[in-house]
């Protein structure tokens, strides 16, 4: 077996969610330290991780970027090395964007190129969002690469297959979580109080007009409740009902309109069930926008390796704060073939471990590719 399938399979037990990944970044700082020391400086940002590798003779910094976090939910794969942390689980493939990642560090502590490497090791992708505050800190002020590279695991292709289109890959986010409170009672007394499950149900479907009614048909938007909760026992009206959910849009300035459209409705809500109510959008991610040029390039570089098959693809509705580094920095994300029955989010999600020596020689190739030949020195 590669030893970073063996690596992803440690990471896989371990899961921990945004800036809680405090064992993650244990196992990310040993295996690192067993790595040769001469051209490695490694900075602790919260619990992610920078790490740069020293060039030969510098003219630029390659960055790349892979999270770290897992998600909230019960693992069902039945693998042997399935979540130790009940109720959480790697179900979106951070495991094996980081032993990927671990890969090309080891490649490159070992065979160094010419141009400076840092590998971003960021924390709380699915939330609430690391990518911002890391590109705003110090550490990376000083290390600013000059371009960015990502990927993200993608288990409706084939083992060998990449992914990826120039521009728009991936939509606009904001988190939605609405609060409603009105007045709880007796099951049997409807009239004498004032029902939240009822307005919330209500809310659900209203919110779904927004998408079929006030968004362009050639446009697209995506509102998910992904939550709900409400009430305390069957035969009590609710005095209280949480809706949880996301929104997407292709464009930021849908993003406004969505918003705008929310709340009308949720103050037709109020009005209608003489209730409160109130809206939090949480935390919000730019698109991932990837640089054309860069883009088209990687996919040439990666077209003329007899491994790998270089699809172009459709925007998706994810949403990656890796969005936020390519907003201030030319690069690109792309998707990598896992061949997973189950999609990402799912808690049956089954990546093919086989793609990652893939990914590490592809990427291990281009970063050298685009370091170009290092000068004598
Ligand atoms: C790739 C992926 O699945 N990313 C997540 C990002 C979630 C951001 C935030 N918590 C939200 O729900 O808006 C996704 O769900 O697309």
């Amino acid at each position: 077996m590669n030893s970073f399938i063996g690596i992803r399979r440690d990471l896989h037990r371990i899961p921990e969610l945004g800036f809680q990944e405090y064992k993650t970044q244990e196992y990310l700082l040993n295996y690192l330290a067993g790595l040769p020391q001469d051209r490695l400086t490694v900075q602790k940002w919260r619990t992610g991780l920078f790490v740069k590798i020293h060039g030969l003779n510098p003219k630029k910094v390659i960055g790349y970027r892979a999270d770290i976090d897992g998600l909230p939910i019960q693992e069902e794969t039945g693998y042997p090395y399935s979540s130790i942390h009940p109720g959480n689980m790697h179900a979106c493939g951070h495991d094996f964007h980081m032993s990927i990642a671990l890969g090309l560090v080891e490649n490159f502590a070992e065979n160094p190129i010419g141009d400076d490497l840092l590998f971003i090791f960021q924390p709380a992708e699915e939330g609430p969002g690391g990518a911002e505050p890391m590109l705003k800190s110090e550490i990376m002020r000083e290390w600013l690469p000059d371009m960015i590279v990502a990927l993200h695991i993608a288990p409706e292709y084939p083992v060998g297959t990449i992914a990826l289109k120039e521009g728009l890959l991936f939509a606009n986010t904001s988190e939605l979580f609405i609060d409603l409170k009105g007045k709880g009672g007796h099951a049997a007394f409807p009239h004498q109080a004032n029902d939240m499950v009822v307005a919330a149900c209500n809310l659900v479907s209203q919110l779904q007009t927004i998408i079929s009614r006030n968004v362009d048909p050639l446009d697209s938007a995506v509102i998910t409740i992904g939550k709900i909760t409400g009430g305390t026992v069957q035969n009590v009206i609710a005095e209280r009902a949480r809706l949880e959910g996301t929104i997407r849009t292709l464009s930021p300035e849908s993003m406004k309109t969505v918003k705008r459209r929310i709340e009308a409705v949720v103050n037709g809500i109020k009005t209608g069930f003489e209730c409160e109510a109130a809206i939090d959008y949480g935390s919000m991610y730019h698109q991932v926008f990837n640089d054309p040029a860069l883009t088209s390039e990687f996919f040439n570089f990666a077209a003329s390796l007899k491994e790998i098959e270089a699809i172009r693809c459709r925007e998706a509705m994810t949403g990656e704060d890796f969005g936020y580094m390519l907003k201030e920095i030319p690069g690109f994300m792309f998707w990598l073939g896992v061949n997973s029955p189950n999609g990402l989010h799912h808690s049956r999600l089954m990546p093919d471990e086989e793609a990652i020596p893939i990914a590490i020689r592809l990427l291990s190739q281009y970063i050298s590719f685009k370091s170009g030949p290092t000068d004598s020195l």
